[in-house]
């Protein structure tokens, strides 16, 4: 795992938002793997800033979005469909055709599942996915126990996430207790993975990930098996590390490595 720890929410957004800008001009069909959440909206906003801006173009590409909540249609105001809507391709120029989120409202649930993973391999597979951290280190909707080489499935929402998420629903609204998500095996397929995390209240599940042991009781660690995973992490989330100084040392080298190289 590469670890790059930055002094702020706002830096992790813009180191985040222009891995996304430099993978698109590499690649401008590039599938992407979105996630909800509050974490990635700076991000978000920044993608959007480059798109009206014609830094990047999103109009080749396809999206597959991590997760939904089972039994919320894409109108509904909490479904993941509507946050995507608003927060990013609304204001972007991708076609919306080919942005996938997994259909909240499906009749056959486990058929959409199979559908959904037909849907990634057909579209050439994820060439980066961008992941936040639940508290309790879930990514997506794997909680705690969440087989490590899962797919897309069903899955129960632990007490924890749903009083997280709580905040997102008024007093008297139907909040789900179950979703539809890629599986941890589904993310770790993604050629290039990368998780973002801020604040205080991710430092242990970040902990856990980098420097626990690999362990279905934090799905996150599932990550230490990647091959091009990057966490990219803000001082808070990272304060619980024991080794941040190493892992901040082997960032400065590979910046003076990059900057060597583009030298030529
Ligand atoms: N399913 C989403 C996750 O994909 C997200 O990473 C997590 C953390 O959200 P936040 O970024 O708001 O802390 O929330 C939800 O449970």
């Amino acid at each position: 795992m590469q670890i790059v720890i930055l002094n702020n929410s706002d830096d992790v957004a813009s180191y985040g938002a222009n891995i996304f800008i430099q993978q698109l001009r590499r690649k401008p069909s590039s599938v992407l793997g979105l996630a909800t959440g509050s974490t990635p909206l700076a991000l978000y906003r920044l993608l959007i800033g480059a798109n009206q801006v014609g830094d990047v173009s999103f109009a080749q590409a396809t999206s597959f979005n991590l997760d939904e909540y089972l039994g919320l249609d894409g109108q509904h105001k909490q479904s993941y469909r509507y946050f995507m809507d608003q927060q990013l391709f609304d204001h972007i120029d991708i076609d919306k055709q080919r942005t996938f989120v997994p259909p909240g409202d499906a009749s056959d649930p486990i058929e959409a599942c199979e559908r959904y993973e037909r849907q990634i391999a057909q579209a050439g597979g994820i060439d980066i996915q961008l992941l936040g951290i639940g508290r309790n280190g879930h990514i997506g909707f794997n909680e705690p126990s969440s087989g490590l080489m899962s797919r897309t499935r069903v899955k129960t929402l632990t007490k924890a996430t749903i009083e997280d998420n709580a905040r997102f629903f008024s007093a008297d609204e139907y909040q789900p207790h179950l979703s539809i998500t890629m599986g941890i095996g589904t993310i770790l397929d993604a050629k290039k993975v990368l998780l973002l995390a801020t604040g205080a209240n991710k430092a242990a599940a970040i902990k856990a990930t980098v420097e626990g042991a690999l362990s279905a009781s934090c799905p996150a660690s599932a990550l230490q098996l990647h091959r091009n995973a990057m966490l990219v992490l803000d001082e808070a989330a990272a304060s619980q590390l024991d080794d941040c100084d190493f892992y901040k040392h082997i960032e400065a080298e590979n910046q003076k490595l990059q900057a060597r190289l583009a030298k030529g």
